[in-house]
């Protein structure tokens, strides 16, 4: 029987792709200086160390998200550090002083990533940007250290010679792209990919986008500061020129065009980045070729909206994931259209439903400018039940939830959750405490599988059994498909089963039924009737979909201009002329008023 540490070995590192990664990192060490000439065995060391600086922008930029254009200022400080304590002939030799290169530039990283949290886009590139500026004047009036002395770093005998350094090199590149593969598995790694496609759906999911980003700007700080040890070790001296911020901006350049988070990437793009130049120059071709380069490339990113790595792995990933759809759609269809499955065997224990209010919402008043979006609502979802929220187009039930759900901070009123005060905090805090949200719009990263996308959703890895169940549950198909070949609805309802997934005591779901046709819709109504008793979970539903909020809600509170103009039993509530009134604008029966909210749709 495995042990658990080789079963979660196993879960973060692919044992094929390791294989074939070992595999290829032996060759290359074995042939690179073996066919080479010492010149380019030189240039080939200098890819290599390419690669890694690159590994920090995968981190930061691609993977993340994050535009920061002073990578090599961190390359710099991991360089300094090991200049000063070979310059003091410091114990541990080149690798430790490489390790700790890295370890001094990844609080800086921190520190730099801290406008991080109230900035973004352009305007955090310019910060970072300063901060490379900055870097330069200060290397530019002060010498890296043993520079004046001409104290070149000393290799560790066992790397002394550049074949032996190449394979030093490819070593730590390996150990890297391990190292960060497997953070990719991780909680944090996952909160990276949410966070590139939406900061509110990974707050929404609990998670800290402040705490992510800077986890992302220290770990690609580390990155960047073994390159620049690295580098360091190489060179024997390094100078200010080596880390120009001109060159940084470049590297972001090559980052966003090649795509650095994959390992094939980072090597593609430390070749380009740190000798293309040189190889041109070597075979005598012109450097205008590297700028032609250049500008293909783009037209990749361009077309396809992702890195050339990104689209050559999407394509292959679409291909394989296609086939495996088609080999199953009958069952697909089956499950989609099958009722809820009886009785829940598998899984997380339903969460015990408490006999007060699950949320309790008094007064919660919204403005925006002059338009007053709410108006001192109240509401309370009674645990246990699901409570519709209906209301005509700008009516303000996404502002509701929105507010409900931290997004909009601070505001007049109060928000009880479980008959606890939650309305001063921070989303994700909400979410954690067991409030969760989903969106009109659904951002899921497209590259995760719906299995992973559940798991970040439940904030804990799911059992295969019970990820299982709850996408049978809601009729989404075999979750190991990737999200990317979902279709939109059927994002909606993954949406939701990640809400449920994490137990809260109140999930606020907006508007799941659109994208379904009045068949699936029934069936979404169906199931969503017995999430509290199958998972303890009392649900706040915003619908326009009349038909669903009948037999899916226990009680309705309709919503028009900002104000509660009724609340109720969901029949009575549907009867009343007022919220007829309110749809249609004038007193119609309240049976044609039911069946005319068909006509009502969504525009979110
Ligand atoms: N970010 C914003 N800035 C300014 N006004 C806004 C903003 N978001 C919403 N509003 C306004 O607040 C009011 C309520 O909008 P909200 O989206 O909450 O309504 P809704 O009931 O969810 O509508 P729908 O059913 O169309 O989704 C509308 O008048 C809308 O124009």
């Amino acid at each position: 029987m495995k042990s658990r540490a080789a079963k979660t070995l196993s879960d973060l590192v692919d044992p094929r792709r390791a294989v074939i990664g070992i595999a290829l990192a032996a060759a290359a060490c074995v042939a690179v200086p073996a066919i080479l000439s010492p010149y380019w065995l030189y240039l080939a060391i200098t890819s290599v160390i390419g690669a890694v600086v690159m590994q920090s922008y995968g981190v930061i930029v691609g993977r993340a998200g994050v535009m920061s254009l002073c990578q090599l200022s961190f390359a710099a400080i991991g360089a300094w550090v090991v200049m000063r304590l070979n310059l003091a002939d410091a114990p541990g030799g080149l690798i430790v002083w490489v390790i700790l290169g890295g370890l001094a530039a990844a609080p800086v990283g921190m520190l730099i990533g801290l406008p991080a949290l109230r900035v973004r886009g352009v305007n955090l590139a310019v910060i970072t940007f300063g901060a490379a500026v900055s870097t330069d004047i200060v290397l530019g009036a002060k010498q890296f250290p043993g520079t004046e002395e001409l104290k070149t770093v000393a290799r560790p005998a066992a790397f002394s010679t550049n074949a032996n350094y190449f394979v030093l090199v490819v070593i730590v590149f390996t150990v890297i792209a391990f190292a960060l593969a497997a953070l990719d598995k991780t909680r944090l790694g996952r909160s990276w990919l949410e966070l590139r496609h939406s900061e509110r759906m990974a707050a929404s999911h609990g998670i800290s986008v402040a705490r992510s980003k800077l986890a992302a700007f220290a770990i690609s700080a580390f990155v960047a500061g073994v390159g620049g040890g690295l580098m360091a070790g190489q060179l024997g001296l390094v100078v200010a020129g080596n880390f120009a911020m001109g060159q940084s901006v470049t590297l972001f350049a090559i980052a966003i065009l090649i795509g650095p988070h994959h390992p094939e990437g980072a090597l593609m793009s430390g070749v380009f980045g740190a000798a293309m130049a040189t190889i041109l120059e070597k075979v005598r071709l012109p450097q205008d070729l590297g700028g032609i380069v250049f500008g293909i490339v783009p037209i990749f990113a361009l077309r396809s909206g992702m890195s050339q790595t990104d689209f050559t792995r999407n394509r292959k990933r679409l291909a394989k994931a296609r086939k495996q759809r088609d080999a199953a759609p009958a069952a697909d269809r089956e499950r989609a259209d099958a009722g809820p499955p009886a009785e829940r065997t598998v899984g997380a224990p339903a969460r015990p439903i408490g006999t007060g209010p699950a949320l309790e919402v008094t007064g919660l008043t919204v403005r925006y400018g002059p338009v007053t979006a709410l108006d001192a609502v109240d509401l309370t979802v009674p645990a246990g039940t699901v409570v519709g929220l209906i209301g005509p187009n700008g009516a303000g039930k996404s502002t509701f939830i929105s507010a409900v759900g931290g997004f909009l901070g601070t505001l007049p009123g109060t928000v009880r959750l479980d008959g606890a005060p939650i309305d001063r905090l921070a989303p994700q805090v909400r979410a954690a405490r067991g409030l969760r949200r989903t969106f009109q719009t659904t951002l899921i990263a497209p590259e995760l599988t719906q299995y992973e996308y559940l798991d970040i959703g439940a904030g804990r890895r799911l059992e295969r059994a019970e990820a299982d169940e709850l996408l049978e549950f809601f009729g989404c198909p075999v979750g190991d498909l990737p999200v990317s070949i979902v279709d939109a609805g059927t994002r909606r309802l993954l949406d939701v089963a990640a809400a449920i997934a994490a137990r809260p005591t109140v999930a606020l779901l907006d508007e799941p039924a659109a994208g379904q046709s009045a068949a699936e819709s029934r069936r979404l109504a169906e199931r969503l009737a017995r999430v509290p008793e199958r998972y303890g979970v009392s649900v706040l539903l915003v619908e326009h979909d009349m038909e669903l909020v009948r037999v899916a809600c226990r009680e309705v509170t309709v919503l028009d201009f900002g104000h509660v103009i009724a609340t109720g039993p969901t029949e009575q509530v549907l009867r009343d002329p007022a919220v007829t009134a309110a749809y249609l604008g004038s007193s119609d029966t309240p049976d044609d008023a039911v069946a005319s909210t068909a006509i009502v749709t969504p525009t979110g």
